[in-house]
């Protein structure tokens, strides 16, 4: 059966948020297709995380609108917008550091089960049959990161490169339609940077879902996304391919320029 649904699961038009006096993002337009893999690049400072926080609830847009799956997100809270199919990592690890690997990517499981609050207080057949589900599930996903073998360690004990992976994993974990993913390999040596781009490509076959990722290094982006699009002073200056994108003066001016 052929797919011929073509309504992009992230649709943004005129975005913009203003903080004072002064425009950090502006006229920001983007489309994004199901299951595509899209960079989003600027220099230091230029919105990128500030696009994340708009399209996650953080900030409230100033102007535009956005679209999840064709359905507009308005006044719409991050844990709302979590819900609705948008899942993200930060720029700093976030994990649950005390917690284990497994138990990081359970809670956020549990974040969508189907059982409430009594049915956990009194832990009935349903309550066990979901936990055991879970418990199968978030190893299913650990493996996938090849980190099966890590599930009973302490989150904080693990090296960077694997915390960044089980930050990923638990963003999975909710079931995304999309997810963004803000520098996701800041910090780490190229070995494990190659690891992740690699896993990033995997995770977006395998479960099926789009990918915004934003980067400051554009070697990086330019190997793993099909569509670049590059933001300066709040805007958008370039769309296109890795190599259109490249090779756009507008683009090699603003990382020049830095
Ligand atoms: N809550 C806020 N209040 C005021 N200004 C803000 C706020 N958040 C972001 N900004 C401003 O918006 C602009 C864009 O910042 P942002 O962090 O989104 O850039 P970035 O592209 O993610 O940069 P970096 O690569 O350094 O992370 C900056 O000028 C920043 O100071």
């Amino acid at each position: 059966m052929s797919n011929i649904d073509t309504t992009p699961v992230l649709k943004t038009e005129h975005l913009g948020i203003t903080f004072g006096g002064l425009k950090a993002v502006e006229d920001f337009n983007i489309s994004i297709a199901p299951n595509e893999l899209v960079g989003l690049i600027g220099p230091n400072g230029a919105g990128k995380t500030t696009v994340f926080n708009l399209l996650t609830g953080v900030y409230q847009p100033t102007e535009g609108r956005i679209e999840l799956d064709g359905q507009e997100m308005k006044d719409k809270k991050p844990h709302q917008m979590a819900k609705a199919g948008i899942a993200r990592t930060f720029q700093n690890i976030r994990l649950f550091k005390n917690l284990t690997v497994l138990g990081n990517v359970k809670v956020a499981f549990n974040q969508n089960m189907k059982y409430g609050i009594f049915q956990a207080i009194l832990r009935t057949g349903g309550y066990w049959r979901e936990e055991e589900e879970i418990d199968q599930k978030a190893r299913e996903l650990l493996s996938v990161f090849n980190m099966q073998d890590a599930a009973d360690k302490i989150a904080c004990n693990l090296p960077y490169g694997q915390q960044r992976k089980l930050e990923i994993a638990r963003a999975l974990a909710t079931n995304p339609k999309i997810l963004l993913l803000d520098e996701p390999a800041a910090g780490m040596n190229p070995t494990e940077t190659a690891e992740l781009m690699e896993a990033i490509r995997i995770i977006r076959d395998k479960f099926n879902i789009a990918i915004l990722l934003i980067e400051h290094d554009m070697s990086l982006v330019m190997s793993i996304c099909e569509r670049i699009v590059v933001i300066d002073y709040g805007m958008i200056i370039a769309k296109g391919t890795p190599k259109e994108v490249a090779n756009n003066p507008k683009v090699i001016g603003a990382y020049l320029g830095e």
